[in-house]
């Protein structure tokens, strides 16, 4: 029997950006949330980036986590073509440190969001963690390993500076 849809799609323009994107699948893994990632890009592969964004719904996501670099149109064109929430990662580019990546990925026209993240890591990050909170809405075991996730956050950060940290 074929193996269910997992709920969220990483989905990314290079291979290049998996060093990025990788901290999203990370941090999902950590909430126990299934995930397929593949490279899709809106310029380099456009009837891969229209089939997957058109089926992505009746396959059976339910997020969908984007990070692109520079010209980042893979989010956009995504949200454009599904009616699943995107969650856009800029990438940092070499040649704009992904102010690039942020502005193309944020300044959606109304009517076609794109839920923008933070450029690298940190968005990568907080990309799952929404995607996390999406899925909560309807999933009280996964609202409590979120709790859980943001108590030990919480946990780890010190009350004081030390010296030599
Ligand atoms: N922004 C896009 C898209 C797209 O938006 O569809 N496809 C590839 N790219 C980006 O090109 C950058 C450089 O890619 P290479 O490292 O492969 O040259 C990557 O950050 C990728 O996201």
């Amino acid at each position: 029997m074929a193996e269910p849809t997992p709920p969220v799609a990483i989905i990314m323009g290079s291979q290049s950006d998996w060093a990025t994107m990788r901290h999203a699948a990370d941090t999902l893994r950590e909430l126990g949330i299934a995930f397929d990632a593949r490279i899709v890009s809106a310029h380099r592969t456009p009837d891969r980036m229209v089939d997957f964004a058109k089926g992505a719904k009746a396959a059976g996501f339910k997020v969908i986590i984007a990070g692109a670099g520079g010209a980042a149109h893979l989010p956009g064109m995504t949200a454009s073509l599904t009616p699943l929430p995107v969650f856009g990662v800029p990438v940092e580019s070499k040649a704009l440190s992904g102010q690039d990546s942020l502005l193309s990925i944020v300044q959606m026209p109304g009517g076609i969001p794109v839920g923008t993240l933070a450029i690298g890591k940190a968005g990568a990050i907080n990309a799952a963690l929404l995607a996390a909170a999406v899925l909560a809405l309807s999933d009280d075991d996964l609202a409590e390993r979120l709790d859980a996730w943001r108590g030990r956050l919480s946990a780890a950060v010190a009350e004081r500076p030390k010296d030599d940290a």
